[in-house]
């Protein structure tokens, strides 16, 4: 009888509740009844259609050809790094009616230094913009206008600020799991997105690393923390960005290895202002409609007993880069 009564109210409010629920969660009430079964199913096929959530500029497909269960991958979306603790437990998902709070743009310059001066350009920058002058996609380095600059999101100098740049699909492998692929050529050079997700810190890090490893060692778990160091003009120091995708983050948490380096290049970028640089993912060469996009993870392997690595280079080690974190 009680389950009765949670079903109709389910169906009733089934717009506002439904999209809020994990796959997991949509997966169980799926099997109460024969409504929630149709109305689980379309919000699965909106899930699949756009994995950004409406963030992105344009929809990120899910594709997969294999016959399992894994239609997509659950996590929550942030299109820009999130700097404080304050991360939702959960987010709408798949109903077009519901779509992201506008609170959950532009973080990037959330954290920002106090009073640093950036250009005076004007809505758009010009030639003589003091904070031009890195994109041929080559130096390690990469500089924009920021909160301290006079310009607006317009300007041609933020192009690594609005977003994913170019269109993209999440594929399913039987090996690697989800792999990102390009819908569309990009050329050398090209901005295709940062890596978004939790900035943590470095204590953190080591105990979530830990945690994922032991999920990992039992289960086909996917974590997606990055660790990026930034040495220092000095060569004394180096700054420590430790970046979770695994909970949530964009599109870069499907970037699988490449043991020779794959077709993209990274490069921290700093907006004028900004406290923190973001770390950026560039086209290293010309890519081609419907290729995997790959980078190298490191060349580190601390681990005797590494994951497997199937990224079918020449020049594959056999297993993927493991560092202690
Ligand atoms: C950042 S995630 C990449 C997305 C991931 N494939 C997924 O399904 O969510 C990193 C994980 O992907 C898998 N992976 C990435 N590159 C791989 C490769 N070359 N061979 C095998 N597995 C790979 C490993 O499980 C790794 O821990």
């Amino acid at each position: 009888m009680k389950i009765e009564r949670t079903e109709c109210f389910l169906i009733e409010h089934g717009d506002l509740i439904l999209p809020w629920l994990t796959h997991q969660q949509l997966a169980n009430i799926s099997l109460t009844c024969k409504s929630l079964h149709y109305l689980t199913r379309i919000i699965t096929r909106n899930r699949i259609s756009d994995a950004s959530r409406t963030f992105e500029s344009f929809p990120i497909p899910f594709l997969n050809n294999n016959n399992n269960n894994n239609t997509y991958s659950y996590f929550l979306y942030t299109p820009s790094i999130l700097y404080n603790n304050n991360i939702p437990r959960y987010q709408p998902w798949g109903n077009s009616v519901i779509s992201p709070s506008p609170v959950w743009r532009n973080h990037d310059e959330t954290v920002t230094f106090v009073d640093v001066v950036g250009c005076d350009c004007g809505e758009i920058c010009r030639d003589g913009c003091a904070c031009l002058g890195f994109f041929d996609g080559l130096d390690d380095m990469g500089r924009e206008c920021g909160p301290g600059c006079f310009c607006g999101g317009e300007c041609g100098n933020r192009v690594s600020q609005n977003g994913v740049a170019v269109r993209v699909k999440i594929v399913r492998d039987e090996r690697k799991g989800w792999g990102l692929f390009a819908d569309q050529f990009v050329g050398k050079g090209m901005f295709l997105f940062q890596y978004a997700g939790e900035l943590l810190t470095t204590k953190e890090a080591q105990r979530r690393q830990k945690h994922y490893d032991e999920l990992a060692s039992c289960d086909r778990f996917s974590s997606a923390l990055l660790v990026v160091r930034e040495h220092l003009p000095s060569g004394n120091a180096c700054l420590r960005l430790n970046i979770d995708a695994t909970r949530i983050g964009n599109v870069a948490r499907f970037v699988n290895h490449s043991c020779d380096g794959g077709n993209l290049s990274t490069k921290l970028v700093r907006s004028t202002g900004s406290l923190f640089p973001r770390l950026c993912f560039f086209a290293s060469k010309d890519i081609q409609e419907d290729e995997e996009l790959t980078f190298s993870y490191g060349e580190i392997r601390k681990r005797s007993n590494g994951l497997p690595c199937y990224c079918n280079s020449p020049s594959c080690f056999g297993t993927l880069p493991s560092e202690d974190t």
